[in-house]
């Protein structure tokens, strides 16, 4: 299901992409082009795949069969390091640091020369709006600050595109729309964004949403066309049926 999108450059480009995890395919032969400069969706159940797909794009995932290019380059190329922004389910800052003290150590592996790296800093923190918290001790804040510091640390390299995985799980829902639009707010720059989420009211936040089942691409579509196709009221009811649709046709195979 490859949506060709006259002029628009793509910034993640994949082809037959299989992985094998454990011994199994956990990804099967997905087709999938991301246009760059969108907020793309990455919904579906626990264990479809999303994290898998997220690795390989980002070019960690071992085990992998296909083409997967980024903005161009085939993924885990060395030049895209600065280029792609990865924030896991994790959090993956250093708890007993400061704000300041994160960021700029994230700068300095992200290659920001020193000389620069306050100004950087500054960037970042104004951007995730966390000006107040440049002093205080990750552990201190709160789970959406330290998701907000997270996405920070990614942000120091300036990346066009920002791959974050399950961002806004565990967040009460005003925090989880300030992320969301924060999102936008960082697409409107340029950036291309792939955002997993298990939360499929998300979805209308997007402007594409793939659908991952069992490691296969169920849906590619806008929230618009979601809503048109199946009749569903809400995002959730359309992804349940898509779903189950492709889970029936599967067992019918
Ligand atoms: N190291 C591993 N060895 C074996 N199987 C694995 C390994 N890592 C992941 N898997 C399997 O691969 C499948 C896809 O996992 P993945 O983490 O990509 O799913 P996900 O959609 O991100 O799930 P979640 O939403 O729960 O984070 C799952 O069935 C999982 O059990």
């Amino acid at each position: 299901m490859v949506n060709n999108v006259p002029g628009a450059e793509l910034a993640i480009r994949i082809r037959g992409l299989s992985v094998e995890r454990g011994g199994q395919n956990v990804v099967a032969g997905l087709d999938i082009d991301v246009p760059g400069g969108s907020v793309v969706g990455l919904l579906g159940p626990s264990g479809s795949g999303k994290t898998t797909l997220m690795r390989a794009i980002v070019g960690v995932q071992d085990r992998v069969t296909g083409t997967v290019d980024v903005l161009g380059l085939p993924a885990g190329t060395p030049s895209l390091r600065r280029r792609v922004g990865y924030v896991t389910q994790e959090a993956s800052v250093y708890r007993d640091l400061t704000v300041v003290q994160n960021l700029s150590y994230f700068a300095a592996l992200a290659g920001v020369p020193a000389a620069r790296r306050r100004e950087t800093v500054g960037r970042v923190v104004a951007e995730v709006d966390l000006g107040g918290h440049e002093k205080q001790v990750v552990r201190t804040l709160s789970g959406g600050e330290v998701s907000r510091v997270s996405l920070a640390a990614a942000l120091v390299g300036d990346p066009e595109l920002l791959v974050l995985d399950e961002p806004t799980v565990g967040l009460d829902p005003v925090l989880r729309r300030d992320l969301w639009s924060l999102f936008r707010e960082l697409s409107r720059g340029g950036r291309t964004l792939l955002v997993s989420s298990h939360v499929m009211d998300e979805a209308t936040q997007c402007d594409r949403l793939l659908l991952l089942r069992a490691g296969g691409l169920v849906a590619d579509v806008t929230p618009t066309d979601l809503l048109r196709q199946t009749g569903a009221p809400d995002a959730e009811r359309a992804f349940l049926a898509l779903i189950e649709g492709s889970a029936a046709e599967e067992a019918a195979r």
